[in-house]
């Protein structure tokens, strides 16, 4: 079959599939009851009219309506936080074929979705799951991640490059084609790897280069001589480790199937992140400065560096994760009808109070992580503005404790808490020392404006031209 045969048997056989989900589902009636932005098409939901409140925004021309609107706007959250402060921390969104998902920033509600058996992840992250594992195993063990990953060469660094270039743009066919996929057998879905398309093909070498190095790996801890096992990953989750808690051991095949969501999941997490951060800081020099006199009085040639004991370097990557988290809007699935608890009560359109949100099966949920990082109630009044003081000063509320760092949701939750947190904030403290220790960052005269942000597979800057990726002069201070 050719790539045009293929692609239209893919898109007929996703057209029926979901055509039959839409016509048999029927959502719990208290989310339709539930105020949300006006949407007016069932298939796109477009929406050209707005209350005077909310803020304007270029549509594309074939608009998914409320998505579009929450995933697309010129800059990621434009709409999104201005509907959290108009509508509070639920709401409606009309997603594609006139779906009803709800948008939840509210603290406990957050707290019993990320914990709880009965959501799962949702559809986009399953689509992309399904393409990367053979098998359906995930690791739900808590270890420190030392990964034992060699120099990978030139062609993995360019086929990761290329797909996550692919990840860091978003369309609205990708919308309709992510609202469609859930509806979609998984082995189809998996069969889709095979379709003849650059981005496939991509994924395809990546996925084979990944476990190339995954058994690689394997092969070295199988041939270490008994108990001379590293504390890696690897190592720990092939033999069992009572006392950093890993019990169980993973079958090879399944340490290897990971290896491609590891080595992906790592990559432009962190490095978007730093991105955000170095903007900041080449944004305010006087910040730059303090954090370099404090990186130079705490290293002084000493390579040993006690990270942990520098309060402005951790204030500003709490600060940096707090007002660009990775993920920051995720979506989940009720696996089963449930009933979501809320910190505050909210009133519905129909004018019921209510203090708990019961949720059908098959419910999509987006977690509006960005959102909630941006509560003024939780990080103080100017929670909007980057303000690393706000945790040294005692500013930020103790609340429920959500997530495994600084009360923040940016390595999710729970079971599918990011399996990399420790290493990547170790990451950031050190590349952080070594950048700013050594040089001084400042923004070029064209790229002097708001900068703005797109949320892809992970958040990151756009520069002026609106291309992917922050701009910088970089000048040599040491
Ligand atoms: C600033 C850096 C990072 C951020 C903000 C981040 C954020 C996240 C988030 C939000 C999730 C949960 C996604 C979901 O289920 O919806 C996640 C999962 C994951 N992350 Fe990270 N991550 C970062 C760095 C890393 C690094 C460095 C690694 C590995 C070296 C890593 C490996 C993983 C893995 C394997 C998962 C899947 C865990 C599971 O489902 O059990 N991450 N990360």
């Amino acid at each position: 079959m050719d790539t045009k045969a293929s692609l239209t048997v893919t898109a007929t056989v996703f057209v029926l599939l979901s055509l039959r989900a839409i016509i048999r589902r029927r959502r719990s009636s208290t989310v339709r009851d539930i105020a949300g932005p006006e949407s007016k098409s069932w298939v796109f939901g477009a929406c050209y009219t707005f209350t005077p409140t909310l803020p304007r925004i270029h549509l594309a021309p074939t608009s998914t309506g409320n998505l579009a609107e929450l995933l697309l706007p010129s800059s990621y959250g434009q709409n999104e936080f201005a509907w959290t402060k108009s509508f509070g921390p639920v709401y409606r969104v009309k997603g594609c074929f006139g779906q009803d998902r709800l948008v939840i920033s509210d603290p406990v509600a957050l707290q019993y979705i990320t914990n709880s058996p009965n959501f799962q992840l949702g559809p986009v992250l399953a689509v992309m799951r399904s393409w990367l594992y053979d098998r359906n195993s995930v690791i739900t063990v808590r270890v420190a991640l030392g990964c034992p990953i060699e120099d990978l060469g030139p062609e993995f660094l360019s086929v990761n490059t290329r797909l996550l270039d692919i990840a860091s743009t978003r369309s609205t066919g990708q919308i309709i084609f992510d609202a469609i996929a859930v509806h979609v057998p998984k082995p189809l879905l998996r069969a889709m790897i095979h379709l003849p398309t650059s981005a496939f093909r991509a994924l395809r070498t990546s996925k084979f280069l990944s476990r190339r190095e995954g058994w690689r790996i394997i092969r070295e801890k199988l041939q270490a001589p008994e108990g001379n096992y590293d504390a890696d990953i690897y190592s720990l989750l092939m033999h069992p480790d009572e006392k950093n808690g890993t019990k169980k051991t993973l079958h090879a095949e399944d340490l290897v199937a990971q290896t491609s969501l590891i080595l992906l999941a790592g990559q432009d997490t962190t490095a978007n992140t730093l991105a955000f951060g170095l903007l900041e800081l080449a944004r305010r020099p006087d910040l730059q400065n303090k954090l370099r006199d404090e990186i130079h009085a705490t290293i002084s040639g000493s390579r040993d560096a006690a990270y942990d004991n520098m309060p402005l370097l951790n204030a500003f990557i709490k600060e940096t994760l707090r007002m660009y988290p990775a993920a920051a809007l995720s979506e989940r699935v009720a696996l089963q009808n449930s009933v979501v608890p809320l910190a505050e009560g909210i009133t519905t359109s129909s004018g019921k109070k209510i203090d708990a949100i019961p949720v059908d099966k098959g419910q999509v949920v987006m977690l509006g992580i960005a959102a909630y990082q941006r509560h003024g109630s939780r990080w103080g009044a100017n929670s909007e503005d980057f303000d690393p003081d706000r945790w040294l000063d005692g500013r930020v509320r103790q609340g429920e404790a959500i997530g495994p760092y600084a009360n923040l949701l940016s390595f999710f939750a729970g079971p599918h808490t990011c399996l990399g947190w420790r290493f990547a904030i170790m990451e950031m403290q050190t590349v952080l020392c070594e950048l700013v220790g050594n040089f001084a960052f400042s923004v070029p005269e064209k790229e002097k404006g708001p900068f703005r942000l797109r949320l892809a597979t992970t958040l990151l800057p756009l520069d002026a031209k609106g291309e992917k990726g922050a701009k910088l002069c970089v000048r040599r201070v040491v």
